[in-house]
């Protein structure tokens, strides 16, 4: 099954576009566990269990596993997934990008150390840094376009004078990914929720394109803005939200907590549809 069928069958199956953000932070656990770097597995897997139907993906974030050495329990987590929420996409927020022989490391310890649906990429350092994944047919891979942060601004507002129409950065990145990138149909789009203008324009460059949207939550972003700007018919949206659920409260009762906030924020999204 493709990642895209998989993201499919589980917004229907979970009447669900909320991505639940795995960014687990040891500090930030409830007593029994706060500060103990060995229970990340733990954490997650319970916030897994708490809202499996209740999210049409899960997105582990690399970096707060990787920090305090707890690759193992990460794979430990993909395999709870696999066997728990087996209809749930996993996308592992890595946000790769290097030259093909390296990215073909990066793949392979997505796809087959992690065993995830799909990846985050940098697209800064072009086609040939993002073939690699493509090579793994039916996996998803998401390109950074329009990210949520205000740096993001450095960049990807900029407009390429050298490019017919000049278009600003991130369009030119739409662009490549709606067409001659996107080879096999695997690409999708990273666009910020506090950005709900630039979702529209994107969109509008973009139509068939899955959206990752992160910003909803703890980043401010106007979820009911962002479904109306990125929500078409054949071009799904996946809205990810990560403290806010997992943090929802600091004490024993955190995964309840995290299942409540969720709950309430597939509901905003929801009603929001056009
Ligand atoms: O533009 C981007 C791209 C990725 N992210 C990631 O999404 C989550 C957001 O977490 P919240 O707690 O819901 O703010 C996090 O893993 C980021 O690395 C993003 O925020 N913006």
């Amino acid at each position: 099954m493709t990642f895209l069928d998989m993201l499919r069958d589980a917004s229907a199956q979970n009447n669900s576009m909320l991505c639940v953000g795995l960014d687990p932070e040891p500090t930030r656990f409830p007593a029994a566990l706060k500060g103990d770097a060995r229970k990340i597995y733990d954490f997650c897997a319970a916030i897994v269990d708490a809202t499996a139907d209740l999210a049409c993906s899960f997105k582990p974030q690399i970096a707060y596993f990787a920090a305090h050495g707890a690759e193992d329990q990460l794979e430990r987590l993909m395999q709870h997934m696999r066997a728990n929420a087996p209809h749930v996409p996993v996308i592992l927020d890595a946000k790769r990008g290097d030259i093909g022989s390296t990215a073909e490391q990066y793949a392979k310890e997505a796809f087959e150390r992690y065993g995830a649906d799909a990846v985050t990429l940098s697209p800064f350092m072009g086609f040939d840094s993002i073939a690699p994944y493509l090579a793994y047919h039916g996996k998803g891979a998401f390109l950074l376009c329009r990210t949520s942060n205000p740096g993001g601004d450095d960049l990807q507002i900029q407009r390429l004078s050298s490019v017919e129409g000049e278009p600003l950065l991130y369009e030119h990145v739409a662009r490549l990914a709606q067409g001659p990138w996107n080879r096999n149909g695997q690409l999708g789009l990273v666009v910020g929720a506090t950005y709900p203008q630039e979702i529209e324009r994107v969109r509008g460059i973009a139509p068939t394109l899955p959206l990752l949207i992160p910003g909803v939550g703890a980043q401010g972003g106007d979820a009911v803005a962002t479904v109306r700007a990125g929500l078409r018919e054949g071009g799904p949206i996946i809205v990810n939200s990560s403290r806010s659920i997992l943090y929802a409260s600091g004490g024993e009762d955190f995964a309840s907590a995290a299942r409540t906030e969720a709950e309430r924020t597939r509901a905003v999204l929801e009603a929001a549809r056009p």
